[in-house]
């Protein structure tokens, strides 16, 4: 099994990438919705409440992303220190996590292993990966697809610059995966990447490690 990682801007089309690669067989782990999981978890809620205070939860004890958001992604030491702190408690969990995803499309024979993490780089997860993607699309463009998602540019602004420099993804990546037309070139660079480097060879389960 190849394991990928896919890394690019903000709306550059990365889940647009890993549909991509779904489609074609490979397993895929979102570290996003990981994330959205671990939130979800009794001790996690608990140390989310020390340290952001019960102003971040519903009355149902749920806790508002949207507002954790405020906090942790701005232009401030303060800012920057809570995102710091949260990734303390959540990164360790989503990391469990994609070890086990891992393991588990491994014993089932997936082909491919798609690793959906923008945070690759920074929490070390990109180790795992044989091969990064990196999808490429004009920053114009990219803005453009997060209006159109109902994000505002300062939210688009201050996430990209929660992340690391696109010239430092883009070096980190064995594959540029260019996105700035339709989606069926994207589908077909996906397409032409997975018969080069992922179809397996004749054999009954393609090319295992
Ligand atoms: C801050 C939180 C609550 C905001 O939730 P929300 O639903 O608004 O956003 P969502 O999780 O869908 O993330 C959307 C995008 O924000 C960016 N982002 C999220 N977390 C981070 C982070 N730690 N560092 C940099 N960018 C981030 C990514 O581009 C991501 O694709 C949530 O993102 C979170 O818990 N983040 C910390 C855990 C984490 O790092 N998750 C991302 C794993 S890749
Ligand atoms: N080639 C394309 N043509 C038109 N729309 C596209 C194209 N690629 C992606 N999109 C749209 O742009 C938006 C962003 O794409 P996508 O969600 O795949 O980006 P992302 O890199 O995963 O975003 P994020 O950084 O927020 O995780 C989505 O609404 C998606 O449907």
């Amino acid at each position: 099994m190849k394991t990928i990682g896919i890394l690019g801007g903000i709306a550059s089309g990365k889940s647009a990438a890993t549909e991509a690669l779904r489609t074609l067989g490979a397993v895929v782990f979102d570290a996003d919705k990981a994330g959205h999981r671990v939130l979800e978890m009794p001790e996690v809620k608990e140390e989310i409440r020390a340290r952001f205070s019960s102003a971040v939860f519903d009355d149902q004890g749920n806790v508002l992303r949207p507002k954790i958001a405020e906090l942790v992604f701005g232009d401030s030491d303060q800012h920057r220190q809570a995102l710091a702190d949260l990734e303390k408690i959540s990164h360790p969990r989503i990391g469990q996590q994609l070890e086990a995803a891992l393991h588990a499309a491994e014993v089932a024979g997936a082909p491919a292993f798609v690793v959906d993490a923008p945070v690759m780089i920074k929490v070390g997860w990109i180790r795992h990966c044989d091969y990064v993607l990196y999808v490429d699309a004009s920053r114009e463009k990219r803005l453009e697809r997060a209006l159109a998602r109902n994000w505002t540019k300062n939210e688009f602004d201050i996430r990209e610059a929660a992340q690391e420099k696109l010239e430092v993804k883009r070096k980190l990546a064995d594959i540029e995966i260019p996105n700035d037309d339709d989606l069926s070139q994207l589908q077909a660079a996906i397409r032409s990447f997975w018969d080069r480097y992922i179809a397996p060879p004749p054999g009954p389960r393609g090319n295992p490690r």
